[in-house]
């Protein structure tokens, strides 16, 4: 077939489907909402311009948690924020309501057949065999490694203070975290060293630097046009195309795939007999069994799911641990203050080392984090449709444009659903009426309990929930408590100049950055000085 033919039949496709959509959908017109900006892009370069949450904030506040907004080319979406709503999407119904079209080209560039963006009956399966390896005995087995990555990461800092002219040194926080979250995700998932932190040139690894934004910050017009695209096109099309569309994003994400492909083979030949979670996928790859077993592609998949899932998320949300601490000189005092007595305590016992049931027994620490993980959401959005026509219920209701009052949405079946996180965690009838200010102490003070409960972990939807919830969540946790622990107890944070330039950039996940320097990918530059030591 010539590529003009093609072309044209390709065009032709789309626009049928656009018409047959528009002609057969129960209608969202009535639901309020935000004008839309250009009938090629909708709303969603009005997303992007802001910082993170600010128009969710705008949006929850002016439409009452629920707003009809457009994609591209004049297609009506959702924008969700409703608790009600939000529960019954990720809670009451299985796998109703599944991942869009282009979330799972997302997931396919970035994860392959792995579970991000694997259909129901495959993701049953898989994370059925998956969800051991991620179970309390095993991460708080892993603590250690989380702490020795932590003290790697301490040593050279420690080095940079050092060797810097006064007693605070100008660090990008950001990318140092970047290269330690990978190299801890590496060695405690994959027993595979990379050792970036110690400066080892490692491809697969390397590949993980400042990947969603050298991916999906910033996009263009034309390209938020191609990725709702996505919707219209069968999956060999657009496999095809990802492989062979030309542009820096692409071929960055070509090369990753290349180059973690490789070192998985390697890895899963060496698992006989182990332990850690690629041994216990690998020896699901031998399972005779068709309901126990994973292919070999798809334990290759695994790797990348988990190292993109695992790596700039905790990044983020470290790296927003650090401004807070930073910004809030009595947080970090109190922080702390606190480690200095688990310090004693560790210490009274004769030593050992901090263990996984410290950090549980450490209030402070964890109400800090929890605060934390509701102002800085790491995924700010979930996309989502429904796979029949459905009705979402309101906590709230609503008065539609002509003027009549609904507690209940009729939807149509593939209408994209934009589930907001940051309009859920910052909802002041959740949350209360400094809903929008950082305070950890909320999560020392008993708490009304105001609608559903929606969020996985303190009620925050930012590890999501239901069957597609985050599967690494509990080692997230400890992850940053550890490395939490191990930096505030060694440094002092404080802020630099450039933080006025920055900027939670919504780059598929949430990336710090500086205005002016976004091409510079992740940035917060902190002053960190040594901390002052208790004597023995
Ligand atoms: C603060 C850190 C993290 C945050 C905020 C976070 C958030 C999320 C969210 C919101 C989802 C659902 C995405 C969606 O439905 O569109 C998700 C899924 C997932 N996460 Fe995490 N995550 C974090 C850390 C981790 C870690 C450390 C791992 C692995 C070591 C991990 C592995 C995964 C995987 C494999 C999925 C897909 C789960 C499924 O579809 O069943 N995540 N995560």
């Amino acid at each position: 077939m010539t590529v003009p033919l093609a072309l044209i039949i390709l065009v032709s496709t789309i626009v049928l489907r656009v018409l047959y959509k528009r002609w057969s959908r129960i209608s969202v017109a009535d639901i309020p909402g935000p004008e839309s900006v250009s009938f090629w892009i909708g709303n969603l370069q009005q997303m992007r311009q802001q910082e993170v949450g600010t128009m969710d904030a705008k949006w929850g506040e002016e439409y009452r948690k629920i707003a009809r907004v457009k994609v591209a080319l004049g297609m009506d979406a959702l924008w969700v924020s409703n608790p009600q709503a939000l529960h019954y999407i990720l809670h009451k119904s299985g796998y109703t309501f599944e991942k869009t079209a282009e979330r799972k080209v997302l997931s396919k560039l970035l994860g392959d057949d792995g579970l991000d963006g694997a259909n129901p009956e495959t993701h049953k399966r898989q994370r059925k065999l998956m969800d051991p390896a991620f179970g309390a005995p095993v991460i708080k087995a892993l603590f250690p490694t989380f702490v020795q990555y932590a003290e790697i990461l301490s040593f050279k800092w420690c080095k940079l203070v050092e060797s810097s002219p006064g007693p605070a040194c100008a660090i990008n926080v950001a990318s140092h975290l970047n290269v330690a979250t990978v190299d801890t995700v590496c060695e405690a998932s994959f027993d595979y060293y990379t050792g970036c932190l110690e400066d080892a040139d490692n491809e697969p690894a390397k590949s993980y630097m400042n990947l969603m934004a050298g991916v999906a910050s910033r996009p263009s017009d034309a390209r938020l046009v191609f990725d709702n695209l996505a919707e219209f096109l069968t999956e060999p099309v657009v496999t095809w195309l990802c492989r062979v569309l030309p542009g820096e994003a692409f071929a960055k994400l070509r090369r990753n795939k290349q180059e973690v492909h490789k070192v998985a083979e390697e890895i899963i030949e060496t698992k006989v007999g182990k332990r850690d979670v690629m041994s216990m996928f690998a020896q699901a790859s031998t399972s005779p069994e068709p309901s126990t077993r994973m292919s070999r592609y798809e334990v290759i998949s695994q790797m990348r799911s988990i190292m993109f899932a695992g790596s700039e998320t905790t990044t983020s949300t470290m790296s927003c641990a650090l401004l807070e601490l930073a910004r809030h000189p009595e947080y970090q005092d109190r922080l702390r203050a606190e480690i200095r007595v688990v310090e004693n305590s560790i210490r009274a016992r004769g030593g050992g080392g901090l263990i996984a049931a410290d950090a549980d027994a450490m209030p402070y620490l964890q109400a800090f984090l929890k605060e934390v993980v509701r102002v800085h959401p790491a995924v700010p959005y979930m996309y989502r449709r429904p796979v029949r026509d459905e009705v979402l219920p309101l906590s709230t209701p609503i008065t539609t444009r002509s003027g009549k009052v609904i507690s209940e949405v009729p939807i149509r079946k593939t209408l994209r659903l934009i589930l907001s996180v940051p309009g859920y965690n910052m909802d002041k009838d959740v949350w209360g009426e400094d809903a929008h200010e950082f305070n950890p102490e909320r999560f020392l003070r008993p708490t009304e309990k105001n609608g559903p409960n929606v969020g996985l972990w303190a009620n925050t939807l930012t590890l999501s929930a239901g069957a597609r919830s985050c599967i690494g969540w509990k080692f997230a946790l400890y992850e940053m408590q550890a490395f939490l622990f191990v930096l505030v107890s060694r440094f002092q944070f404080a802020l630099t100049e450039d933080i006025s330039r920055l900027r939670r950039e919504y780059a598929g996940s949430l990336v710090p950055m500086l205005e002016g320097e976004v091409e510079k990918g992740a940035q917060l530059p902190l002053g960190v000085s040594l901390a002052e030591q208790q004597q023995d």
